[in-house]
């Protein structure tokens, strides 16, 4: 089965073509800068065991024409994979929020489309792109069924004592108003693998996301149980540009006091604040190499962001009563050792003692970083949402 997957983002989109059931995407790629002066694809062929790699810089205004310039490049007479958009059979999306609606992968039709719309305010930065993706496909792969993968589903097994808000009641009954997850997807693909690797299907794993958007899950028994996001994407630990959990009496005093539009505030906590907001920079790269210059609030920054991560491991492994493994993924937990090495620090009380030679060793797999006898495991698993999106819908499509 083709199946066509695409992890549409605000600025970007990521896809990848399986053959399912194999495993080994035909090909993968990045669209980046999406509406700005100059874009760019890096858009990659595997075949056999070697890699072609095409980059191409170019003006690409909207989803659509970066998308359209990914089916040229589908169904290139030398570099493509098909014949024709049309032998794509299945397109699989990344839906961030799915609200209490999807505890499970649904087949887009008009009426899950206007489900995925009546969310756009919980998820501003992400379910417009991703509707925009499904439009745009839709016209491209004509013959495709469409299916959407939500973020949020994974963490629809949350207990209620978990996703509850202590506001009144009615918030919940009638607005919905509680906490959702998002990285679903990635909580769930890396802390699967995380029990494969550890025999234990019962595993208690904490699964540590740090992306652009960073996120902690607590999955007992393939569960998760708890999670580090809430209603948004925006509570919990420091990201890029988000704050993660901040006192709401700010805002309140912000609004106030200071004299800020709500919007104001919501682009203040959505777009520059994290580490974007306390140095400048959004990417761990600059900001690592401020710190090797000698930047003072860069390396607070890095304190914060791994002093977060560390006061939610304390969190989860009371909430899973112990501890066998802990996983970081995604890319500042797959390439940064020393936030790895910062988060775990002084956590032995609690089994959990890092390795630091084994800490420092690339890997493109799966490593495992705790010392011989550390009685939690620590782990580095690469994630791979596309791979899960296009197995789960393999699945709903083969039932
Ligand atoms: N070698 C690296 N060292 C440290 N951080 C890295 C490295 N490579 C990528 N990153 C970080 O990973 C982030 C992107 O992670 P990714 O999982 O792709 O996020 P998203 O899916 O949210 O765009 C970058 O913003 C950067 O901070
Ligand atoms: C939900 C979320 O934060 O996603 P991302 O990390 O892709 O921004
Ligand atoms: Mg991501």
């Amino acid at each position: 089965m083709n199946i066509f997957v695409i992890n549409s983002g605000s600025s970007s989109i990521k896809y990848q073509l399986f053959k399912i059931p194999s495993e080994k995407p035909v090909c993968s790629g990045l669209l980046e800068r999406i509406g700005l002066s100059e874009s760019t694809i890096t858009h990659k062929v595997f075949i056999d065991n070697e890699e072609k790699v095409i980059k191409k810089r170019l003006t690409l205004p909207t989803h659509e024409a970066g998308l359209l310039e990914v089916a040229a490049l589908l169904t290139d007479k030398n570099t493509g994979v098909i014949k024709e958009p049309e032998d794509i059979e299945v397109v699989g999306h990344r839906v961030v929020h799915g609200g209490e609606t999807f505890a499970a992968t649904a087949v887009i039709n008009d009426a899950v489309k206007e489900e995925i719309k009546r969310l756009f305010p919980l998820a501003p930065l992400h379910n417009p792109a991703n509707y925009t993706g499904i439009e745009v496909a839709e016209k491209i792969f004509t013959k495709a069924v469409q299916v959407a993968v939500f973020d949020t589903a994974f963490h629809q097994a949350m207990p209620e004592k978990a996703f509850r808000y202590a506001i009144p009641q009615s918030f919940y009954k009638d607005l919905r108003i509680r906490a959702y997850g998002f990285h679903g997807t990635s909580h769930k693909y890396v802390s699967q693998r995380a029990a494969e690797y550890l025999h234990n299907p019962k595993a208690r794993i904490i699964t540590i996301h740090l992306g652009n958007g960073c996120s902690m899950a607590a999955v007992d028994g393939g569960k998760s149980i708890d999670t580090s996001m809430g209603f948004g994407p925006l509570s919990g630990l420091v990201m890029g540009t988000r704050s993660g959990d901040i006192d709401p009496s700010v805002i309140f005093h912000l609004v106030d006091e200071v004299g800020y539009e709500l919007d104001k505030v919501k682009a203040l906590l959505n777009k520059q604040s994290g580490m974007q907001g306390l140095t400048g920079f959004s990417d761990m790269r600059d900001i690592s190499k401020a710190i090797a210059e000698g930047d003072r609030e860069a390396e607070m920054a890095y304190e914060m962001y791994a002093y977060r991560i560390k006061k939610y491991i304390g969190a989860y492994t009371a909430v899973l009563n112990g501890l066998d493994a802990i996983v970081f993924t995604a890319g500042v937990g797959e390439n940064d050792e020393n936030v790895r090495k910062r988060a775990c620090a002084n956590l032995d009380f609690l089994g959990i003692k890092l390795d630091d030679e084994r800490n420092k060793v690339p890997s493109s797999g799966l490593k495992e970083i705790s010392t011989e006898n550390s009685p939690v495991k620590i782990l580095v698993i690469p994630t791979n949402e596309e791979l899960e999106i296009a197995q789960q819908c393999y699945e709903l499509l083969s039932k």
